[in-house]
């Protein structure tokens, strides 16, 4: 690897494996990367599956949720931030780092998981941009116009991504601060008393929360490995992130209250209607909007770099533009009532890798040698907690929206007699089981 970048002030992302990274993101840079993903559309709007996860009568109390999206939203964080560590000291890219673990055969798995769910998450970004500008200017400009103006802008920043992140820094997160207070400040003055709820689905809102943060763990490498150090990544990614989060959410879960929960159920965008309406606020909702696109830029990016783990040597640029086209395509397409279903395959599948990851990398201490080429040999065994893992986030979840998946697992507990407690979290399980198996493994290993 060569490393051919000078002036850290306008280093730009190598355009293949081949080079090595430059080192220059801080803490700052990272922290205001972190905070501008936690910060959310989406989130406002499902704020709801927060307040009302088991999404029954029994909501929770909007203590509960606030709780709830801090508990979850750190431990969230605390895994996202440990997927980032290997990617500041090795300087490699989310899905390279999974050769390590898996093999680099073996990593194409995970990796065409990622740029799948990727391009889902792109494509829902840029159709909730879309919404966001018509809830603002109507619907005089069609929603298709919106979705591609965002991806055409979306595909820009993702050429130069360090510089998005730059200007992301500089102009952009001043504003994204400021218009949360403001939101928020009119939304506690506007919001009625709440009338019952319990902390009854407590744990399932937590893993909902866990669930939305732990999105992020298989991209959180291609931005870390930019990192000047560790703890700017590790750091940047808990206190930006988590603090950002939970602000959105819980402005999420006024605005929910404001705009009636049956109608954000029927149409999720009803939740922009109290931001629309406060005073001043078609200016800082339309920050927001605009700002949106910095979550569409880390999806588009992200999926260029996990295709460069499939095809090193091919330009990220060229990726990045097919990738931008491919999920401005389908956000023409969009379901959005998929999203809840969507977001429990991504924590189902990465939750319990992060567990194998964290335990082989830090305790096993095999992040040392890891082998992250191109010929890196298949690491089959790793595969054994991975999949108990993913099977013990099915034990103790939620029902899955889609009957048939449901309808396995059920049978499953049915069959090995189990039944989860509303205390149990499935991401909490998912990871302590897949990273304890691990353990377990490396210790057999070393006896034989
Ligand atoms: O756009 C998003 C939002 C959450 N998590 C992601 O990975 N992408």
């Amino acid at each position: 690897m060569t490393s051919d970048v000078i002036d850290a002030k306008h280093a730009e992302a190598p355009l293949t494996l081949d080079q090595a990274p430059p080192k220059t993101l801080g803490a700052l840079d990272q922290g205001a990367f972190w905070a501008n993903l936690g910060v959310s559309l989406l989130g406002f709007s499902f704020a709801l599956f927060l307040i009302n996860p088991l999404n029954d009568d029994n909501p929770l109390t909007f203590t509960a949720a606030l709780v709830a999206s801090l508990v979850g939203s750190l431990i969230g964080t605390a895994m996202v931030g440990l997927a980032a560590v290997p990617g500041a000291q090795t300087g490699q890219p989310a899905m390279v780092l999974l050769r390590g673990l898996f093999g680099a055969r073996l990593s194409a798995v995970p990796t065409v998981l990622n740029i799948i769910q990727m391009i889902g998450w792109g494509a829902f970004e840029l159709w909730v941009v879309a919404m966001g500008a018509q809830a603002i200017f109507g619907t005089s400009v069609p929603y298709a116009a919106w979705a591609i103006a965002a991806g055409v802008l979306t595909t820009a920043l993702t050429i130069y991504p360090l510089g998005a992140i730059r200007l992301l820094r500089r102009f952009v997160t001043v504003g994204v601060v400021i218009s949360i207070i403001w939101f928020a400040v009119v939304f506690l003055r506007d919001t009625p008393a709440q009338t019952g709820g319990s902390w009854d689905a407590f744990a399932p809102a937590v893993d909902f929360v866990i669930a939305l943060s732990v999105s992020w763990v298989p991209v959180a490498a291609d931005y870390a490995r930019y990192s000047r150090s560790s703890r700017a990544a590790f750091g940047g990614v808990v206190g930006g992130y988590t603090i950002a989060q939970v602000a959105c959410l819980a402005v999420g879960v006024y605005a929910v209250a404001l705009a009636g929960h049956g109608a954000v159920s029927d149409q999720p965008t009803a939740v922009f209607a109290p931001f629309v309406a406060a005073p001043l606020g078609a200016l800082f909702f339309g920050i927001l909007v605009l700002r949106e696109t910095d979550q569409s830029f880390a999806n588009v990016y992200s999926t260029a770099m996990s295709l460069q783990n499939l095809m090193p040597r091919v330009d990220r640029r060229i990726f990045s533009v097919a990738i931008g086209v491919l999920t401005t395509g389908v956000a023409l397409v969009v379901d959005v009532n998929s999203y809840g279903a969507f977001l429990g395959i991504i924590g189902a599948v990465f939750v319990p890798m992060l567990g194998v990851l964290a335990v082989d990398y830090f305790l096993l201490g095999h992040g040392r040698d890891w082998d992250t080429s191109e010929n890196a040999p298949s690491r089959w065994l790793m595969v054994i907690p991975w999949v108990l893992g993913f099977a013990t986030w099915w034990l103790l979840a939620a029902p899955s929206a889609v009957p048939w998946w449901a309808a396995i697992w059920n049978g499953v507990r049915q069959a090995v007699g189990f039944t989860p407690q509303p205390w149990m979290s499935a991401a909490v399980g998912a990871f302590l089981v897949a990273g304890l198996v691990t353990l377990g493994l490396g210790a057999l290993r070393r006896r034989r």
